[in-house]
């Protein structure tokens, strides 16, 4: 990029960056802008288009029917070799899409069998029913494991309750499963099971993907998941207020370098240092600094300085006392948290609020707001595992998303709850779901290197939701690279090393279509 094209920042103050976007800019402000590939749909969100649908055109519901039965065909027809295949259908919608499945395959040449789990119900559903023409068996486990590949047409958005223990058993018999929209018995908000859930090989999703998807235990029970088009319409997709995202790199944007950026432009990064634990601190700083601040320091008492002083030489720490550091220019970005004891948080991080600094909130600090939520209010960033949630908000409940959501507004800050799916919640709602990462990352101090990470995405300009969601990216894409150059057992310090190629390889945007 030539200098005329963009503007310069001036010594001291962050490079603003782009307008962030979730998914082509729709976040927060969804009026005129596309669909983006990274939205997921709830079942409430599905069921709202359906309705648009039907009110744009009588004969629209049909024709999405159609292509979501062409849909779930094509992919069997991309990744089996022509067998002996059996669609499981049930009453609703999700098995008029299977009847259609049914249709489609069999006139490519395939040999096909329909088992109704329950006869149709909804008027497509019955009309899909009446078109077939080819064989019909009962429903039994018997029949599901003489077939060679079953489709799970049973029940998809529209589950209300446990399945029954027939259609389990009928599961459970088979083989290899290829399902539509959902597993049968996966919540697709939340990645509840209700009921015993088979595991499908692949589950063909319509217009966008689920939550439930990406939660667990339901995502596992998935197998590859991949969205299809079925032609809904843009009039309708069209500045559609989704409200959950997955989290990759076209959610969020993060500086690039500038040929007159310097380290301060880049963004300063603040860490507190306490007494017991200095490498938590230090690996914050760490995280803080290779995923890409200018600078990053410690604020320590002086007595126990010489541990970070001994640390890495690019580590810059600082000794005076919190409130006249808090009137030196670079002290805006804080990691208040890691290695830190309660009583310690208890005394610096209320200084922090105090001052009107950006605050990510950690370890010691959470367990400093025990029981007491509204502690915690002023951070920009709060990065809980289920355990500190659970001592601060109360048990994560078997919504992940609303129990993330109900903490982020209850407190007025953007809730990380980490895990295998990470959950990022603003309080205004809009939700991302990371699974951009690995269980390697299980190891003792990743996450002070993520919030030290947060820190950084936070000192370069963006806003908080945003940051959180880039700086949990960074870490998994870290984890991944670290846990495959160590065999598989990274630990905390090697994810630090990666942190670097993690966001070159943010820059250049991910591969993932959705
Ligand atoms: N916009 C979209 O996403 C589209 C969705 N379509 C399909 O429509 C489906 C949703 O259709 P429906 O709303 O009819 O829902 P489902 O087909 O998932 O099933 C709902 C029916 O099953 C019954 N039921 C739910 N749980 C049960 C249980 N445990 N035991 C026994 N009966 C149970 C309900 O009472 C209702 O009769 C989607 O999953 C998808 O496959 C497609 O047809 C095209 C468009
Ligand atoms: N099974 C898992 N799959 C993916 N990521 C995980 C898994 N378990 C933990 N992590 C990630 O590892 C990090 C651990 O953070 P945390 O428990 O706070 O560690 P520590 O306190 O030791 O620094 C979090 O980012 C979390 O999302
Ligand atoms: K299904």
């Amino acid at each position: 990029m030539s200098l005329g094209q963009q503007k310069a920042p001036k010594a001291g103050e962050s490079r603003p960056t782009q307008p962030l976007a979730a998914g082509n800019g729709e976040a927060g402000r969804p009026e005129g802008q596309r669909l983006s590939p990274l939205a997921l749909l709830s079942v409430a969100d599905s069921r709202v288009m359906d309705a648009q649908a039907e009110r744009l055109s009588s004969a629209l519901p049909e024709e999405l029917m159609q292509h979501a039965g062409s849909a779930g065909a094509h992919e069997i027809m991309r990744h089996y070799a022509p067998c002996r295949v059996l669609v499981a259908c049930g009453p609703g919608n999700n098995g008029g899409d299977g009847y259609v499945l049914a249709r489609i395959l069999r006139a490519q040449g395939w040999r096909v069998e329909i088992t109704p789990a329950l006869p149709p119900q909804t008027p497509l559903a019955r009309a899909m029913a009446a078109r077939w023409k080819g064989a019909v068996v009962p429903f039994s486990p018997q029949a599901a494991a003489e077939a060679e590949l079953v489709v799970d047409a049973v029940f998809g958005a529209g589950l209300s309750r446990p399945v029954s223990p027939e259609v389990a058993a009928f599961f459970a018999a088979a083989d290899r499963i290829v399902a539509l929209d959902l597993p049968t018995g996966v919540n697709g908000d939340t990645g509840q099971l209700m009921g015993e859930v088979a595991r499908c090989e692949r589950t063909v999703a319509f217009v966008r993907r689920r939550p439930g998807h990406f939660l667990l235990p339901g995502a596992e029970k998935c197998g590859f998941t991949r969205a299809a088009e079925i032609g809904m319409p843009a009039r309708i997709t069209t500045g559609f207020p989704v409200r959950c995202w997955r989290n990759e790199p076209g959610l969020w944007r993060l500086p690039r370098q500038h040929p007159l950026d310097n380290k301060y432009t880049r963004g300063v990064v603040n860490v507190c240092g306490g007494t017991v634990m200095p490498g938590a601190a230090l690996l914050a700083t760490e995280g803080a600094r290779r995923s890409g601040c200018g600078m990053a320091r410690i604020a320590s008492d002086p007595a126990h300085a010489g541990v970070f002083r001994n640390g890495p030489p690019g580590i810059i720490v600082d000794t005076a006392p919190l409130a006249e550091l808090l009137t030196q220019p670079h002290r805006k970005y804080w990691v208040c948290g890691p290695g830190l004891l309660p009583q310690e948080a208890g005394t610096l991080f209320p200084v922090l609020l105090e001052a009107h600094c950006c605050v990510v909130a950690d370890a010691g600090t959470l367990d400093w707001a025990r029981e007491d939520p509204q502690k915690l209010r002023g951070a920009a960033v709060l990065t809980p595992h289920d355990g500190e949630f659970a001592r601060v908000f109360g048990p994560v409940g078997p919504d992940r998303i609303e129990s993330a959501r109900k903490a982020a507004s209850l407190v007025g800050s953007v809730v990380v709850l980490k895990g295998y799916t990470t959950v990022i919640a603003a309080p205004d709602g809009r939700v991302a779901l990371n699974v951009h990462a690995t269980p390697a990352l299980a190891t003792a101090g990743s996450g002070d290197v993520l919030s030290g990470t947060v820190g950084t995405c936070l000192a370069a300009g963006l806003p908080p939701w945003e940051a959180a969601c880039a700086a949990v990216w960074l870490h998994g894409e870290a984890g991944r690279r670290a846990a495959w150059s160590e065999g598989g057992w990274p630990i905390a310090e090697d994810i630090v090393a990666q942190l670097g190629n993690a966001r070159g390889t943010a820059e250049k945007g991910t591969d993932d279509p959705g």
